[in-house]
């Protein structure tokens, strides 16, 4: 595999409804017939929204305004590796028509999971439909209910995906905390994944994040598929597994040195990307991050961050 990185740009045209513009690749090109947010590569001496400009006017007949960044995504195929820029657009002039002989389709969000796409846009569509922030919840103390208001805050302050994280709390009252925490999940329409028991998960019909070591040891998906699943990785092994498994995201880590882990150096953003493109699951950074890093993780490719106290609102 060549060592050079093709850079494409693409773009998630939405409409006044909320839909997508997808194109479909033709025939005799590569990842034929699969879906795809439309835009091309870069040519030597554009800017990426040149280049963005250039192939939405060539493929679609459309003139653009080019918006705000959504995500970076380093991928690696069998014969090349890219990274894929995608740009929201809303606004442009002329009406979107396949000038390549490519099939157009208008898609509701919450259909895009449902359309065959190359590996690299399932971190795009988690990126646009799935939470950037991902709450791992700090020890309990003493004091179940300053725990399950700390939730409710939490939930109040816009998250909405979270991990119950309760290690070496005996298990009735780790019972109770699941299920006060899940209940306030539901009626904000959050997720809640249960830490590290699989049983409690089931039993509460929540979702489940796995640490390392039962990733390993597991062979098959331990919860149905309309059920959130997750694991902690920190290595390429780990990440293949995870995603072989049918996790729907990962978290990867230490992304920073951490006052949990002092002598640990982090991984750096680099190695992020780095570990990123062998995989096309979506995956947040953790350790030493929070919300002020979240354009830095996505440009690296990451759905966003995940963090304990920095996503823990003060009492
Ligand atoms: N436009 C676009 N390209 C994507 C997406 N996802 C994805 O993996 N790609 C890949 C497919 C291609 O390898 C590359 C885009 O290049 P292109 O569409 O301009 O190239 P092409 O296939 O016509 O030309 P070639 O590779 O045969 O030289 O990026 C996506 O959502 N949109």
């Amino acid at each position: 595999m060549s060592d050079d990185v093709v850079e494409v740009i693409a773009a998630v045209i939405t409409d006044p409804g909320g839909r997508v513009l997808l194109a479909r690749r033709t025939e005799g090109r590569d990842l034929a017939g699969l879906w795809e947010f439309p835009g091309g590569k870069r040519e030597p001496g554009e800017s990426p929204e040149q280049a963005l400009v250039r192939e939405l006017d060539e493929e679609l007949g459309i003139q653009v305004e080019v918006g705000p960044p959504l995500i970076a995504v380093p991928q690696a195929y069998p014969h090349r590796r890219l990274c894929l820029d995608v740009r929201h657009v809303t606004a442009w002039r002329g009406t979107p028509r396949g000038h390549e002989g490519q099939a157009l389709a208008w898609v509701p969000q919450h259909r895009l999971a449902s359309y065959a796409m190359p590996p690299a846009d399932r971190p795009v569509v988690a990126a646009l439909t799935r939470p950037d922030r991902y709450l791992v919840t700090p020890e309990p103390g003493a004091d179940d209910g300053a725990w399950l208001q700390g939730i409710e805050n939490a939930l109040a302050s816009g998250i909405r995906r979270m991990h119950l994280r309760l290690p070496g709390i005996e298990r009735s009252r780790r019972e109770r905390l699941v299920a006060g925490a899940v209940k306030r999940c539901r009626a904000a329409g959050a997720e809640a994944l249960v830490g590290a028991d699989p049983e409690l998960a089931r039993a509460t019909g929540a979702g489940l994040h796995l640490r390392a070591a039962q990733l390993a040891a597991l062979g098959e998906r331990p919860l149905p598929v309309d059920r959130p699943l997750a694991a902690s990785c920190h290595d390429l092994d780990e990440l293949r597994h995870a995603e072989r498994l049918g996790c729907d995201f990962a978290l990867l880590g230490p992304l920073a040195p951490t006052p949990t882990h002092p002598g640990a150096p982090g991984l750096g953003w680099t190695r992020f990307a780095t570990l990123r493109e062998a995989v096309s699951l979506p995956i947040y950074a953790i350790g030493g991050l929070g919300p002020d890093d979240i354009l830095e993780a996505r440009r690296h490719g990451a759905q966003g961050i995940a963090a304990i106290r920095a996503l823990w609102p003060a009492p």
